[in-house]
């Protein structure tokens, strides 16, 4: 159980219990913070979503030692006047709500737009007028391609680490043309970005802006039929789990040869609180948080996935475990994609001295048991019931 009294910050000082607005915290990554702030520190959270299915067994139960210091307020921030008094009544407010499934960019690229820039600016606004901290989630979306991805193919240069590793303070960003409406969600994240770090050079905002490297783990997403719409297509753990959970196989876009670094969500969220707890050392800072050990093409995270879930499931993998599937038939007109992901770690090492910890195996292992003990026996239910049509 944690006290406000032995917690003491990366520079000694002892850490003072604070009230935090979280905006969207009944998320992927909103849920997983609030269960750290709840269990080992002594903060408050003023939770706001439009959907609290994930961080429901965090609320209203007498018997939890911090049911005093979780309110949830399901609200819209597009649309709800009581914003501007909850981040008042804070002294931090962390902002995580947005469109971030790429199924969405560039079929819903107006949602995506005003979800991820327009929604966000009286967020902004309110917290520069009030004076108070500000923890934005950006993405490393924001990057784009890398500069590597427009050598000739057998160029030596492509391995070199100068053409694909991304750096908050020198990468440039480079997206596709406006018809790939894929760079929808990039552009409004990089234009909010812009934004905050102007009110910040301007009006002397206190900020921090997050960069996550494909964070995952237990409570990404949704399985499509099960706990959201059948025809949904959520991020690649959930497709992934989805296929192996009916013993379908996993389709790979475009051949599967994008590159990413994944994180487990745990380590991610030790960053995020140490940025909470140490503002002088994060404030004014854009940190990327992500995991370069763990790199992968997303054939080999397929490859990894059968064999991680045939292991905690017991069940044989599939003779023919992948597909391959063409980016226009899974996701439609106008997607594009980043060719490879790997995070500069300087800075945040620097300011926070983190470091990630989990293997992509390890971290495929605690989240694959999480799906499979889950989701199994309904997945099972939903395939046997006979189809309405
Ligand atoms: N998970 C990752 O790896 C990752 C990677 C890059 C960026 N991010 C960023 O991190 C943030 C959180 O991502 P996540 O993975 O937890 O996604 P998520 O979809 O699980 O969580 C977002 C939450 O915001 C809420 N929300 C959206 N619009 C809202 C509105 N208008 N009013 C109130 N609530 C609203 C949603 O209901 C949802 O619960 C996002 O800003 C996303 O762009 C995440
Ligand atoms: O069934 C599938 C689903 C996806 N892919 C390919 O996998 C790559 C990763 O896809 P995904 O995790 O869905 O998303 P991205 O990494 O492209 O983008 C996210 O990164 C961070 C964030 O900002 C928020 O999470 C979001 O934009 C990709 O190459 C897909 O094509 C697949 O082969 N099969």
């Amino acid at each position: 159980m944690a006290t406000a009294m032995n917690r003491v910050d990366l520079d000694g000082r002892p850490i003072r219990p604070i009230t935090i607005c979280m905006i969207g915290a009944g998320g992927f990554i909103g849920s997983h913070l609030c269960e750290k702030l709840l269990m080992e520190t002594p903060h408050t959270i003023l939770a706001l979503d439009v959907y609290n299915d994930k961080i429901k067994h965090l609320l209203k139960t007498e018997s939890l030692s911090w049911n005093d210091r979780i309110q949830f307020h399901r609200l819209n921030i597009k649309n709800d006047s009581r914003l501007e008094g909850l981040i008042k009544m804070a002294d931090l407010t962390i902002n995580l709500a947005a469109i971030c499934t790429p199924a969405d960019y560039n079929t819903r690229p107006l949602d995506t737009i005003y979800s991820n820039f327009i929604d966000s600016l009286p967020v902004v606004k309110y917290c520069t007028e009030n004076n108070k901290r500000l923890i934005h989630f950006s993405t490393c979306e924001v990057y784009g391609k890398t500069i590597g991805s427009f050598l000739p193919k057998d160029s030596p240069l492509r391995q070199d680490p100068a053409y694909y590793i991304l750096k908050e303070d020198a990468s440039p960003c480079i997206f596709g043309p406006i018809e790939k409406q894929r760079w929808s969600y990039a552009c409004a994240k990089q234009l909010i970005e812009r934004l905050i770090y102007a009110e910040g050079a301007e009006n002397g905002l206190e900020f921090t802006i997050v960069r996550p490297f494909n964070w995952i783990g237990p409570r990404m997403d949704f399985i499509p039929g099960i706990d959201g719409p059948s025809e949904g297509v959520p991020r690649v753990l959930a497709c992934f789990s989805n296929a192996l959970l009916r013993r379908e196989p996993l389709k790979l876009v475009d051949g599967g040869q994008s590159q990413r670094s994944f994180i487990y969500i745990k380590d991610a969220i030790e960053a995020v609180l140490l940025m909470i707890e140490n503002p002088a050392r994060a404030n004014g800072h854009i940190f990327n948080v992500g995991n370069p050990y763990n790199e992968v093409t997303v054939r080999q995270l397929a490859e990894m996935m059968t064999e991680v879930y045939a292991n905690v499931s017991g069940e044989p993998a599939l003779e023919v475990p992948t597909v391959d599937v063409s980016s226009k038939e899974f996701y439609g007109e106008g997607y594009d994609d980043s060719d490879k992901r790997v995070p500069d770690m300087t800075i945040i090492n620097r300011q926070l001295g983190w470091n990630p910890k989990t293997s992509l195996w390890d971290l495929l292992e605690s989240t694959l048991t999480y799906q499979h003990r889950t989701y199994a026996e309904a997945v099972k239910k939903a395939i046997a019931r006979p189809s309405s049509s």
